[in-house]
């Protein structure tokens, strides 16, 4: 199978969802208070319900694994207008194109019925897509880094990934700074798409609408003297473990500063080789992390060139349900120098 449609359709999906997100972002900024997370749940759900009537159009037999279900939103009749209103505005400039994502959605119930379709248990069996409609909640209510991400996974294996993130530069070649990761902005000069397909490789495009389909590969950069490495970590402490991964960068002699950003722009970014590794340490031994926070940037990364396993050098293993529960923490990296991070990785977990 070669998964054209699949990717394609996934990419405007997203593409379209940001034209929700974005407009959430810009019309609330200055109304709220900064601890008011609203904008994020009017941005969840609306993006939500945009990308699976989307994917039920194209893929009616597929199951979905999405984060947000509606049964709280059903209790709420304004809130639901409020996201109805910016459903039914989300369209796509290239009328071609709208078509093929099904159109606009009909109704305030035929939303709330796509919200919870992404109530799938996951598992080993038939294709599921992974859908995460707003990643990095805190860097989108800050203006910074977030990513809607949507990942088809076959038998337990990630086939196709994509990404969009508003806030990253379109240039491949930007380096990551502490600006990029934890600010950004959605000025002249940002918004990029991501994808992979299983075995055909990584590619990013503007996410702009005049671009639809102007894809270029990527590829994550040499890593020729690991202590020169750029590595990218959470900005939630609570999120990964930041002591843990500096002593991890310590002990390979990397002395820049990390770069801190949410969402799963850290893959793109490592992918396009604007920066070179992703520690994800854990913080509290219950957590399981979730299948849509790593399916579309694990495949991106590792069709790019890299290797991505957990801390004890395990690949990812979307196959277990919602979530990755038989995998603690996520190391990527370039394959050339993967082992030599896990080792130091093993290294600094053993001496706790
Ligand atoms: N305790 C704990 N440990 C690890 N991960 C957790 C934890 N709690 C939440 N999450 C998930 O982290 C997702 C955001 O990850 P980030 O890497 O962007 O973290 S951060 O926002 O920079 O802190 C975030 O995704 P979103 O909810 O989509 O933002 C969560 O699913
Ligand atoms: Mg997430
Ligand atoms: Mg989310
Ligand atoms: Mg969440």
């Amino acid at each position: 199978m070669s998964y054209q449609k699949e990717v394609h359709i996934a990419q405007l999906a997203v593409q379209r969802a940001t034209i929700l997100t974005q407009r959430v972002f810009h019309g609330t900024k200055g109304t709220e208070s900064k601890d008011d997370r609203s904008p994020v749940t009017v941005g969840d759900y609306g993006a939500q319900a945009l990308i699976i009537h989307a994917i039920q159009h194209n893929f009616p037999n597929d199951e979905i694994v999405g984060e947000e279900e509606a049964s709280t939103l059903r209790q709420n009749p304004n809130l639901t207008t409020q996201i109805w209103d910016l459903v039914k505005a989300a369209q796509l400039d290239d009328t071609a194109a709208e078509q093929e994502l099904g159109g606009p959605l009909e109704s305030p119930e035929q939303m709330l019925q796509a919200i919870d379709a992404g109530r799938s248990a996951g598992g080993l069996r038939g294709r599921i897509w992974a859908l995460d409609p707003i990643d990095g909640t805190k860097g989108f209510l800050r203006g910074g880094q977030y990513a809607v991400c949507l990942a088809l996974i076959e038998d337990g294996d990630v086939k196709v990934g994509v990404l969009a993130c508003p806030n990253l530069p379109v240039d491949d070649s930007a380096p990551l700074s502490a600006d990029v990761g934890e600010k950004g902005s959605d000025g002249e000069g940002r918004g990029v798409l991501f994808a992979a397909v299983f075995r055909t490789g990584a590619t990013s495009r503007p996410l702009g609408q005049g671009a639809l389909r102007t894809s270029r590969p990527i590829r994550m950069q040499d890593v020729p003297d690991i202590t020169q490495a750029t590595f990218c970590e959470s900005v939630e402490a609570g999120h990964s473990s930041h002591g843990d991964q500096a002593a991890i960068a310590k002990k390979l002699g990397i002395t820049k500063e990390s770069v801190r950003m949410d969402s799963q722009a850290k893959y793109g970014s490592i992918a396009r080789g604007a920066g070179d590794l992703y520690l994800r340490l854990p913080v509290r031994a219950d957590y399981e992390e979730k299948i849509w926070d790593h399916a579309a940037g694990d495949l991106i990364v590792r069709e790019a060139g890299g290797k991505v396993t957990d801390a004890e050098g395990k690949p990812l293993d979307f196959g277990r349900g919602r979530t990755l529960k038989d995998n603690k923490g996520v190391v990527a990296a370039p394959k050339t120098v993967h082992q030599q991070v896990l080792d130091a990785v093993k290294s600094v977990l053993s001496s706790k």
